[in-house]
């Protein structure tokens, strides 16, 4: 059974806004899945349809073999949400949160384990969750998916306003949950995050479903190929990529070498094209296309900038 299985789903609003578009999806049990696309591209509705806060124009979803349309209750009580816009009651603790959680989903989970599974010790716990920093506050909506332990996690954008500690205690609980069978379902503009966690990612682009496969499948599809940057004693003569296999281009500037490789294998083709030409080469850079070149090429915009945490990871 699929956890998630979309078919030509689409939300329309007025005559031609097309927030999703035929959008035809399947997600497996035990797979974490990155939902990538610009702002705009349909994300949230895509997620909003699922658990039924919005109803599609056209097409179906089902959801743990649930359709979301008609079985939505039994959809919530075995899925964990962390919304994108979630809101927290400023005068409730953290605890508060937790138990209310465990109350609505009628389960028995210890409050102290979720919250030190989100990083919030007893004291941040008692707390009014008024007084949560961002980063607080997104542990404290994650603790609360987190909550009677879910087949399905959907976590949208759930990495907003995290510092480098909260975006790898995500990374870990993501993967955790994986490991004890659970799916991930989650959108992200942090891509190298998404590098790090996902099975395999959907790009949405418009309202429409651009690229599903793994990382490594999208690098061989767009063939954006892998660079390989030798620094050399003195300019090879005469080196052109015309006759060489796999290779797409080579650019020779001073006593640098760019080649960019179709084919990972002709790397060291390069290298001995380079010294059959006459030089010796000094070092070597090779750059596998990253998941934001990816993202470019199939929606043809900029991914959001990396911020300062990202960096810093
Ligand atoms: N209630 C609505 N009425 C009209 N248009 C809407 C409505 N909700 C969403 N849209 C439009 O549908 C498109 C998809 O929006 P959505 O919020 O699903 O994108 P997203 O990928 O989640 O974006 P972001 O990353 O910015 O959150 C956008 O063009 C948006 O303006």
């Amino acid at each position: 059974m699929a956890a998630i299985e979309t078919q030509n789903l689409t939300k329309r609003y007025g005559s031609d806004v097309y927030a999703i578009n035929d959008l035809s999806l399947t997600v497996e049990e035990g797979e974490v899945f990155g939902f990538l696309g610009p702002n705009g591209a349909g994300k949230s509705t895509t997620i909003d349809i699922l658990l039924d806060y919005v109803r599609p124009s056209a097409g179906s979803a089902t959801v743990l073999g649930y359709d979301a349309q008609r079985d939505a209750d039994a959809i919530h009580q075995r899925v964990g949400i962390l919304p994108d816009g979630y809101s927290l009651y400023d005068r409730l603790s953290g605890r508060d949160h937790i138990e209310f959680a465990v109350d609505l989903k009628g389960v028995n989970d210890d409050p102290d384990d979720v919250l030190d599974r989100v990083g919030l010790d007893a004291s941040a716990a008692a707390r009014p969750a008024g007084t949560y920093s961002k980063g607080m506050s997104q542990r404290l909506a994650l603790g609360m998916a987190l909550v009677g332990d879910p087949d399905l996690l959907i976590l949208d954008e759930p990495s907003t306003g995290l510092d480098p500690d909260g975006i790898a205690d995500i990374r870990e609980i993501t993967l955790d949950h994986a490991a004890d069978g659970g799916t991930v379902f989650f959108s992200s503009h942090i891509l190298s995050q998404v590098e790090a966690v996902c099975d395999r990612v959907g790009i949405l682009n418009r309202g429409r479903l651009v690229a599903v496969d793994t990382i490594d499948g999208l690098r061989d599809a767009v063939g954006t190929g892998s660079t390989i940057r030798l620094t050399v004693n003195t300019p090879p003569r005469g080196l052109t990529a015309d006759s060489m296999e796999g290779v797409a281009d080579i650019v020779v500037d001073g006593d640098t070498v760019h080649a960019t490789c179709t084919d990972p294998a002709a790397k060291i083709a390069v290298v001995d094209a380079v010294r059959a030409a006459g030089s010796t080469v000094l070092d070597i850079e090779t750059r596998e296309p990253s998941l934001e070149d990816l993202f470019a090429e199939y929606t043809h915009t900029e991914p959001a900038p990396t911020t300062v945490a990202e960096v810093s990871r």
